[in-house]
C-alpha cells in the first residue's frame, strides 16, 4: 500500500517537472512569435515613416517603388503570413485585413517590375547597377539576391527570357556575397537553366541543369530536361555532318555560354524603327544631329511691346529655327502651377500615364474645364497665365480645348506623335469648330530627377523638364499645312513625378495675329 502510493507519488512529481517544462515551452514560443511580431511592426513603422517624409522622392524612384510592392506581395506571403496567422485573434486580424485592401496586390508587382525593366530598357541600366542602388548616378536601395530572383521571375512568367536571364544571373552573383542567403541557389538555376534553353542555348542549359543536379541529386524535372537537352544536342551534331568535331558541332550556330541571345519576342516592329531608336536615343540624352544653324540661336528678353511684359519680360531661348521651337524660363509662377494642379481632376483622356495603383500603363490625361468645381480665385489665375500666354506668344487664346493636365509616374510616357490633325483626319476637331492646332504651349510644372525628356526625333531635339518652365512650338505653316517635323515625344520618367499642362492654340481667331499665308512658311513670328 504505502510502496504504491510512493509509486503514484513518483509519478506525480514527475508529471509536475513535466507541466513546469511545457509551460516554458510554451511561454518561449509565444515569446518568439511576439518577438517577430514586435520586429515586424517595427520594421514596418521605420520603413513608413522614412518613406512619408517624403512621398514623391521614395515613390519616385523605381526600385524604391518595386521593393515597396514586393514586401506587400511575395514577402508578406513568404515571412509575414506566418507570423500573423499563428494563435489568432479575431479582432486583431479584422483590422489587419481591412487595412489590406489598400496595400499592393500582385498585379502591382507585375506593374513595377515591368516599369523597372522598361526603364532598363530605354536609359540602357545595367542590371549590376541597378541591383547595387545605382540608377542613372542616383542611389537607392540595394537589391538582395532574392529581390533580383523575384524580378527575374516576374520577366519568366511574362515570357520575358531576356530579362530572365539578366536578373537570375544577377541573383546569383549577389547571393554569393550574401552571408545569410536570401534565396536557394537551387532555385535560381532552375530558372535561369530554363530561360536560357528558350534563348536557344541548349548546351548552357544543360551545364545549368548538371549543376543543378549536384545541388538537389533526385530533382525529377531536372532530371527530365537533362535528357531532353542531350537529345536536342545529340541531334545537332548528327545533322552537322562528320567533318566538325564533337564540341564545335554542339555549340555551332549557338550563342556562347556567357552571351544570351536577346529575346525579340514582345518587342513590336515599331521598335525597330528610326524613329523609336531616335527616340529612345534622345531620351537618353545622346547627340543624334548636327544642327547646322546652330549658332544662329540666341536667348532674349521678350517684351512684345505689350504693358505684362515689360514689367516682367519673357526669357526666351531658341531652341530650333525651322520649325521654330522655343522655351520660356521661369514663365509660371510656382503658385500659378499649384493652383493648376490643384483643380486638374482625373477623367478619361489620350495620353499614355502610368497608373501608380495598377502599375500599367494606360490612357488617362487629367483634363481641366472651367466648370463649377472651379474655386473662383482659380478661375482667375487660369485666365491670367492665358493672358500671358498670349502676351508673349502674340496669338488669341482660345477656349476650344480645355487645359490638358497630364501627371506621369514611373515610366509614364507618350510615344511620337503629332499635336495637329492630318489631312486625312479631317474630323478630328470638327466639333470644336475652331480649326486644327496651329500651335502648341507646353508648361512643364515639375521639376524631374530623371528622365522624362521632351524629345522630337526628327530633328535631334531634346528638352529637360524645368519647373515653371514652358515650351513653345507652331504645328502648322501659315498656308495650314501640318509641319511634320514637330513630330515629338514625352520620355519615360526615370526618377520622380512629371506634371505637365497643354494649352493648344487653334486656328480660328488668329486672323490677324497670324495671318494665312500662301506658301508653306512663316516659321518665324516677327
Ligand atoms: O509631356 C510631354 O513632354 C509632352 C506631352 C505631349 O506631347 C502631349 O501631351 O501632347
Ligand atoms: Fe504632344
Amino acid at each position: 500500500e504505502l510502496f504504491t502510493s510512493l509509486a503514484h507519488m513518483e509519478r506525480a512529481l514527475f508529471a509536475e517537472r513535466e507541466i513546469s517544462s511545457r509551460i516554458k515551452e510554451y511561454v518561449r514560443e509565444e515569446k518568439q512569435r511576439l518577438d517577430a511580431l514586435s520586429r515586424l511592426a517595427d520594421e514596418l513603422e521605420t520603413h513608413s515613416s522614412k518613406a512619408l517624409e517624403n512621398v514623391d522622392f521614395y515613390l519616385g524612384n523605381p526600385v524604391n517603388a518595386y521593393l515597396f510592392v514586393k514586401r506587400f506581395t511575395v514577402d508578406w506571403e513568404r515571412h509575414i503570413e506566418d507570423i500573423l496567422k499563428w494563435k489568432p485573434n479575431e479582432e486583431f486580424h479584422e483590422k489587419v485585413n481591412k487595412l489590406k485592401e489598400y496595400l499592393p496586390t500582385y498585379e502591382d508587382l507585375n506593374g513595377a517590375v515591368a516599369a523597372l525593366l522598361r526603364l532598363q530598357d530605354t536609359y540602357k541600366l545595367e542590371t549590376e547597377k541597378i541591383a547595387a542602388g545605382d540608377i542613372a548616378g542616383i542611389k537607392t536601395s540595394e537589391l538582395s539576391a532574392v529581390d533580383c530572383f523575384e524580378v527575374g521571375r516576374v520577366a519568366y512568367n511574362d515570357e520575358d527570357y531576356y530579362h530572365t536571364t539578366a536578373w537570375m544571373i544577377e541573383a546569383m552573383s549577389r547571393l554569393e556575397n550574401e552571408k545569410n542567403k536570401t534565396v536557394n541557389k537551387s532555385e535560381i538555376i532552375d530558372f535561369l537553366a530554363f530561360s536560357v534553353y528558350q534563348q536557344g542555348n541548349v548546351r548552357h542549359a544543360l551545364d545549368l541543369t548538371n549543376e543543378l543536379l549536384t545541388l538537389v541529386p533526385g530533382h525529377d524535372r531536372a532530371l527530365n530536361n537533362k535528357e531532353y537537352y542531350l537529345k536536342m544536342i545529340s541531334e545537332k551534331e548528327e545533322k552537322m555532318g562528320e567533318t566538325a568535331t564533337m564540341g564545335e558541332a554542339a555549340t555551332m550556330g549557338e550563342p556562347a555560354a556567357d552571351e544570351p541571345l536577346k529575346n525579340e519576342k514582345g518587342r513590336d516592329e515599331y521598335k525597330s524603327t528610326d524613329e523609336f531608336i531616335m527616340y529612345e536615343r534622345l531620351c537618353r540624352g545622346e547627340h543624334t544631329h548636327d544642327y547646322k544653324d546652330q549658332h544662329k540661336l540666341v536667348c532674349r528678353y521678350k517684351t512684345n511691346n505689350d504693358p505684362l511684359l515689360l514689367i516682367n519680360p519673357a526669357k526666351e531661348e531658341e531652341i530650333y529655327l525651322d520649325p521654330y521651337l522655343v522655351a520660356y524660363h521661369n514663365v509660371i509662377s510656382d503658385y500659378e502651377l499649384a493652383v493648376i494642379k490643384s483643380i486638374a481632376t482625373p477623367k478619361l483622356g489620350r495620353a499614355t500615364v502610368h497608373n501608380a495603383k495598377t502599375g500599367k500603363l494606360e490612357f488617362a490625361h487629367y483634363r481641366v474645364s472651367k466648370s463649377a468645381w472651379l474655386r473662383p480665385d482659380d478661375d482667375i489665375v487660369v485666365e491670367r497665365v492665358n493672358r500671358r500666354i498670349s502676351a508673349v506668344t502674340k496669338l488669341e487664346m482660345d477656349t476650344a480645348e480645355d487645359l490638358q493636365i497630364a501627371n506621369y509616374g514611373i515610366g509614364g510616357h507618350y510615344e511620337p506623335h503629332f499635336d495637329f490633325a492630318r489631312k486625312e483626319e479631317s474630323n478630328a476637331f470638327k466639333g470644336l469648330n475652331t480649326g486644327n492646332r496651329i500651335a502648341t504651349w507646353l508648361s512643364y510644372m515639375s521639376d524631374v530627377e530623371a528622365g522624362g525628356a521632351t524629345v522630337f526625333p526628327y530633328i535631334g531635339v531634346k528638352i529637360f523638364p524645368k519647373r515653371g518652365m514652358a515650351a513653345f512650338w507652331y504645328n502648322l505653316y501659315k498656308n495650314g499645312d501640318g509641319i511634320y517635323d514637330t513630330r515629338h515625344a514625352a520620355c519615360p520618367v526615370l526618377v520622380g513625378t512629371k506634371w505637365v499642362s497643354n494649352k493648344w492654340i487653334h486656328e480660328r481667331g488668329q486672323e490677324f495675329k497670324r495671318p494665312c499665308g500662301l506658301l508653306a512658311d512663316g516659321l518665324k513670328k516677327d
